[in-house]
């Protein structure tokens, strides 16, 4: 804790470090797979001693210091100074965490407020790998601009190069660093001048290239082979079955997005997946090989359709496929597979937070609605050991997820929801409504409504907008389902309002997905 007793920080300071103290100590930020490093801020202490001393006695310890380059440089060229003197201080914020702070002396006031109001050099900093800075243009592809970087030679063995980004309404998190070791002269002569439009559209012109580099990774085996050990590209080659020159070259790209570390040439050269890497292993706790399967497969082609889609009134998925996705998959049970596995996979995480944060006090049957393959209500229910839970679902869908229920506590139930739903204590409609226009949500709900009584619960899992990426996922919902769209918090509360529930609040989950809570209210209300 920062007491404003630290009399040699300016009070400002004070309350800035006891804020980024907390967000280090805090260390739940998470870049791609990155290893969160430490926070950074700049304060404009009288003297360095005096700051630290006053620190540490605010239970905030020097681990070490030295001098600062990048930041230095920074201010100079900013500000017209002459080397303004400028110490790194590495703190000790607890938890093992790291609060990096750089203590510049001697700036003129006016500077020293222009870099509190701006915060500048505020930042982030995640740890990448050697071989996995194909993060870099990941994070420019995802619309971070990049915001200088440098090689400092005093940071631990033989120094560190950092490459820092912007993101726009990032909040305390709007600034990132990520950190290498050495110095990795092309990547920042590369990060420097990322500044170039036609560089920048050129990475992003080939994202399909990057979505089906993924997909063959997940789909070959590559990821999974890995998971299991490191190996060299002649040993991933044998076991995949893949010529080892092709497969070296797809290896290289994997290397440039970040997805593997790549060690040595030819056959004998060493492969290790890293911590991105990791999410494309089928065995992985983190795994979206599923994902990468659907939107580098069935989904691929019908995004091919985007152009027709906008400018017309069709989906893509029609476009391509010439039917609806639901009446696709109840014909296509390798196709449905992969969409359910990936469905389940990308929700690991989020179905274990929803369940966490749901309050189930007194809840006897937990109802999923469109629940798939029963992942999200296993999670509901054991979490709660005294419930019991109904999976409702297309006929097919019901058939495909039955063998892997728990029979004891869970009916599967095959049904049409527009026609009518099972009745619950609550009620869970994941991902649902975003398939459907509002006419189609409003059946929906009026069928969920018409199955329970007044004070029953409807939870809703869905992106909401704006957020970033339920914008995305808008786009993705109009080219694969007619009519799907994501909304807004104002567009839910008014569907479940015309349809009888009052939206009560919601809750933040894990990949911006929001768990929105509903109560049946009595009829004409
Ligand atoms: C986007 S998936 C969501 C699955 C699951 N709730 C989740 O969040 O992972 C939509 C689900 O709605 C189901 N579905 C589509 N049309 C349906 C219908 N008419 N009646 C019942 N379920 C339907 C699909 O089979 C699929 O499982």
């Amino acid at each position: 804790m920062v007491r404003s007793t630290v009399s040699a920080l300016h009070e400002t300071d004070v309350r800035r470090v006891a804020t980024m103290a907390r967000v280090a100590a805090d260390g739940e930020q998470r870049l791609y797979g990155l290893r969160f490093d430490h926070v950074g801020l700049l304060v404009f202490p009288e003297s360095v001693d005096a700051a630290l001393a006053g620190l540490a006695d605010a239970g905030l310890r020097a681990v070490r210091t030295l001098p600062s380059v990048v930041v230095r440089d920074r201010l100079a060229e900013r500000y017209g100074l002459d080397r303004p003197a400028v110490t790194i201080a590495h703190l000790d914020a607890g938890e093992g965490r790291t609060l990096e702070l750089f203590l510049a002396t001697g700036c003129p006031e006016e500077v020293a407020e222009d870099e509190r109001a701006a915060e500048r050099e505020r930042h982030l900093a995640f740890e990448a790998a050697p071989g996995s800075l194909g993060v870099l243009a990941a994070l420019r592809a995802d619309g971070l601009a990049p915001d200088g970087g440098g090689f400092n030679p005093s940071e631990s063995d033989g120094g560190r190069s950092v490459f820092y980004f912007r993101r726009p309404d990032g909040g305390l998190a709007d600034r990132v660093e990520v950190v290498v070791p050495g110095h990795r002269r092309d990547e920042l002569a590369g990060h420097l001048h990322a500044a170039d439009p036609r560089r920048e559209m050129l990475e992003m012109l080939t994202g399909a290239w990057r979505t089906q580099a993924l997909r063959a990774a997940a789909e070959l085996g590559v990821a999974d082979r890995l998971f299991a050990r490191d190996r060299t590209v002649g040993e991933l080659a044998a076991a995949t079955g893949c010529p080892a020159d092709r497969l070296e070259r797809l290896l290289g790209y994997l290397a440039r997005l970040g997805v593997v570390a790549l060690q040595g040439a030819g056959r004998d050269g060493k492969v290790a997946l890293t911590p991105l890497g990791t999410t494309l292993a089928g065995e992985s706790p983190l795994s979206l090989a599923g994902l990468a399967r659907l939107y580098g497969g069935l989904f691929y082609r019908s995004f091919g359709e985007l152009p027709a889609t906008v400018a017309g009134d069709a989906s893509g998925f029609e476009l391509a496929y010439g039917r609806t996705p639901f009446a696709h998959l109840e014909d296509h049970p390798a196709d449905a597979a992969v969409f359910q596995q990936a469905m389940a996979d990308q929700c690991r995480e989020v179905f274990d937070a929803a369940a966490d944060r749901l309050d189930l006090a007194g809840v006897g049957t937990v109802t999923d609605i469109g629940g798939g393959t029963g992942a999200l209500l296993s999670c509901v229910l054991a979490a709660a050991p005294h419930a019991s839970g109904v999976l409702f679902d297309t006929p097919a869908t019901v058939r495909a997820a039955r063998p892997r229920l728990d029979a004891e506590r869970i009916t599967a139930v095959g049904g049409d929801m527009f026609a009518a739903v099972p009745g619950g204590d609550l009620l869970v409609l994941s991902r649902i409504l975003h398939d459907w226009d509002d006419a189609a949500c409003a059946r929906i709900l009026a069928r969920c409504r018409a199955a329970v009584r007044p004070g029953a619960r409807l939870v809703l899992l869905e992106r909401v907008l704006p957020d970033p990426l339920a914008v995305a996922w808008d786009v993705h919902m109009m080219v694969n389902n007619d009519g799907g769209r994501e909304r807004t918090l104002e567009e839910y509360r008014e569907l479940l309002a015309a349809a009888g529930f009052e939206l009560r609040g919601w809750t933040g989950l894990p990949l911006e997905v929001r768990m929105l809570e509903a109560v049946a209210v009595p009829c004409g209300t």
